[in-house]
């Protein structure tokens, strides 16, 4: 079985915007992925490449074997999406909307309306059914949008951001509910600002940046990368922090609190105490921190230049092939 997602050097110009500079990409079947990033890394746009909403400039993009472009119809129908952006047609009742969309990938009108129920039931809205999209609360639409990406059984499931801006409680249904999917053999590609989630869902996460893959890795692994911080309160703490040479990267004095950066702080420990005592200090209490992934995350994507804004470039897109997928997402 060919990957869910392969891209090869793919490359998305607006204008003179690079959004994508050759992003190399693979995603197994089966796999739970997240794809982080700060705002404007090119996440979007690469999820856009995906479902034919954003045509290429460069290199190759495959779904399940199928190249988006080329083989459209047959990428297109093995995944569903739920995007960062409600474009949802509000005149309808939901259940209308979903039958919609299962009918225009082709499932037989009987077979739609059976579809969207058991859709509506798994994500929670079914007494909604036939209330207008516009009437739902903000959760309602997130389940919507889950709903409709789910109502032709996809083989991978996109999810843009899909608790941006919804509650706790429902931020774990969805979770719990991805996960089931997932467990069921559905291929996910997530892409979130919350660190928690990435580390609570995903098999693997590839950083972005500035339209580059930073790195692949397991959450556990990207945390191996971090560094410890020891914290020393200092009974009788001097004037200025001591030199500690070898195996601290920064050490720094604030107060009575010594605090010195190492690669392993449960190693590291008993030499720092016994270098600390030998140069005449008192040992008050000791603490060490592991970094996050959140502090390694924007360590990675820390970036000198961001002068480049949404709307700074939004007028450079001249994408034609935008209208097409927005018609059947049901806003055009
Ligand atoms: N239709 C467009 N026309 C011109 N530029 C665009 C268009 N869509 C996105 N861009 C630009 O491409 C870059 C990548 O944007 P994209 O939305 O893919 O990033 P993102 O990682 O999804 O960001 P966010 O986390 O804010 O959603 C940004 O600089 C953005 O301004």
């Amino acid at each position: 079985m060919p990957p869910a997602i392969e891209t090869v050097d793919l490359v998305k110009e607006y204008g003179e915007l690079r959004a994508l500079q050759g992003l190399s990409l693979t995603v197994e079947e089966g796999e739970f992925f997240g794809l982080l990033g700060p705002n404007g890394a090119g996440k979007t746009t690469f999820i856009n490449t995906l479902v034919g909403l954003v045509r290429k400039s460069g290199g190759d993009a495959r779904v399940f074997g199928y190249d988006v472009e080329d083989d459209y119809r047959q990428a297109r129908d093995a995944i569903g999406l739920a995007p960062q952006e409600f474009n949802v047609d509000r005149f309808f009742p939901i259940k209308e909307v979903l039958q919609h969309k299962a009918g225009y990938h082709g499932l037989p009108e009987d077979e739609a309306a059976e579809r969207a129920d058991e859709v509506l039931k798994r994500v929670g809205i079914y007494d909604k059914r036939d209330e207008r999209f516009d009437w739902l609360s903000g959760g309602m639409k997130r389940r919507l949008l889950l709903a409709r990406a789910l109502v032709t059984d996809p083989d991978l499931l996109i999810l843009d951001e899909p608790t941006a801006g919804v509650d706790v409680q429902l931020r774990h249904d969805l979770w719990e509910l991805v996960t089931e999917l997932n467990e069921e053999g559905t291929t996910v590609l997530l892409t979130t600002h919350y660190i928690e989630e990435a580390e609570r869902l995903c098999d693997r996460v590839a950083i972005m940046n500035e339209g580059r893959k930073v790195t692949v890795a397991t959450p556990d692994e990207l945390k191996t990368r971090g560094t410890d911080t020891i914290s020393v309160r200092l009974e009788s703490p001097p004037a200025t922090a001591p030199v500690l040479d070898g195996y601290a990267h920064e050490v720094s004095l604030s107060g009575e609190t010594l605090e010195v950066r190492v690669d392993d702080g449960g190693s590291t420990a008993p030499q720092l105490l016994n270098d600390l005592e030998a140069m005449g200090h008192e040992i008050g209490d000791l603490e060490i921190s592991r970094t996050s992934l959140e502090e390694i995350f924007v360590d990675l994507t820390r970036s000198e230049d961001r002068t480049v804004t949404r709307s700074s470039a939004s007028s450079a897109d001249d994408d034609s092939s935008s209208d097409r997928e927005l018609e059947q997402e049901g806003v055009a």
